[in-house]
């Protein structure tokens, strides 16, 4: 696959450029960003030292010529844009036949109603929502392998989901009970541009979007459990930590928990750390994994769950889903 990425120089388009440059059956043959961009025509390694050799590509801008011009070389382009930027160029890119892996939570919600309450604009595209695939990678293979549109899932969401779906699934969960996630995430979830909250004397260890961040519903939507989902903002670059509180069903052991986990023993970039383990950001920081750790004490449990927020929350994780679309092993270029 050819493959032009869109927002090149943000953090996440910047780490998939790398891994796009480097795999063995993908050729990365653009570098997109706004059209005023002040980094327009910089070699996308005048930004990032450590990509000198690797993505030299410069920085092209998003002119008026630019989607035909990617039409004529690509096959498929990755949108590492903001949600509003990627609803508004996912149809163009289709419309010419490319496919389109957006990293964005632009066509994430099947329902067009909680964009307006939950990322505060009205979708233009709701057509597209039925349409998109849902990039929680071990979780939807299949759909992936002959998807048009990617959602590639979201950073919270991917740690949070694959340390509970396995217990949803199992039926462990007790079903009149929230999941209480809390989770921490490094600065640079909040991407590249300059803002004062995320300015490096300004951030402090804090909980922020309570009770409504937009990754309420996707998790819901995934997971078909209510969940009380608090993001918090920490002072470190990358990675994010997710600990979280759920009630089992009465009877159920640790045994129980471990055995269910089990779905996921064979897949490559998921680490079940197992029982009376836990994830740290240490252990997953510049890696593709998720590592899952649990502790049982009668019907309490507590799961930690650890991703690099780049990599398996974002740009590995559209690796993932770029591979199986290819019809390649769901680590190639990874691990
Ligand atoms: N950072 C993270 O951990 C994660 C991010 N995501 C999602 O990925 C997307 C990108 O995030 P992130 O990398 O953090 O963002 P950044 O803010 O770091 O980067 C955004 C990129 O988009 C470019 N851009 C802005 N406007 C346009 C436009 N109109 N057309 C083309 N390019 C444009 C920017 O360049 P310029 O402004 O110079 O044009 C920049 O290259 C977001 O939707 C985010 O929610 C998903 C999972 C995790
Ligand atoms: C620390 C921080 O600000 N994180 C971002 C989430 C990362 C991201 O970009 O969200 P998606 O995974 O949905 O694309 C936020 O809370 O909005």
């Amino acid at each position: 696959m050819n493959i032009v990425i869109i927002g090149a120089s943000g953090y996440s388009g910047a780490e998939l450029a790398k891994l796009v440059a480097t795999h063995p059956h993908f050729q990365l043959v653009g570098c997109y960003v706004s059209a005023g961009s002040a980094d327009l025509h910089k070699p996308l390694s005048a930004l990032y030292p450590e990509h000198k050799g690797i993505v030299d590509l410069p920085l092209q801008g998003m002119d008026e010529n630019a989607i035909a011009n990617i039409a004529a070389q690509a096959d498929a382009v990755c949108l590492c844009t903001d949600h509003k930027v990627s609803v508004e160029l996912a149809p163009q890119f289709l419309a010419h036949g490319l496919k389109v892996f957006d990293l964005s939570g632009g066509f994430r919600l099947a329902d067009a109603h909680l964009y307006e309450e939950f990322y505060g604009f009205a979708h233009q595209h709701p057509e597209l929502l039925a349409q998109a695939v849902y990039g929680l990678a071990e979780w939807h293979s299949e759909a992936l392998k002959s998807a048009q549109l990617v959602a590639v899932a979201g950073c919270y969401p991917t740690a949070s989901l694959n340390a509970l779906k396995p217990l949803q699934q199992a039926g462990l969960l007790a079903g009149d009970q929230q999941v209480i996630i809390n989770a921490v995430s490094g600065v640079t979830g909040a991407g590249r541009k300059a803002a004062i909250g995320t300015h490096f004397c300004e951030v402090s260890l804090a909980p922020y979007g309570l009770f409504n961040h937009r990754h309420t519903p996707e998790i819901e939507q995934s997971l078909q459990h209510p969940v009380l989902f608090t993001p918090h903002l920490g002072n470190f670059k990358r990675g994010i930590l997710a600990t979280i509180y759920a009630t089992l069903n009465a009877g159920v052991t640790l045994d129980d928990v471990s055995s269910a986990y089990q779905v996921l023993a064979d897949e490559p970039l998921i680490r079940l750390l197992g029982a009376n383990q836990v994830a740290s950001i240490k252990g997953i920081e510049n890696q593709p994994y998720v590592d899952i750790g649990w502790h049982v004490k009668g019907q309490q449990l507590i799961v930690s769950a650890a991703i690099d927020n780049l990599l398996k929350g974002a740009s590995g994780q559209a690796l993932q889903c770029m591979n199986l679309n290819a019809g390649l092993a769901i680590n190639t270029g990874l691990v």
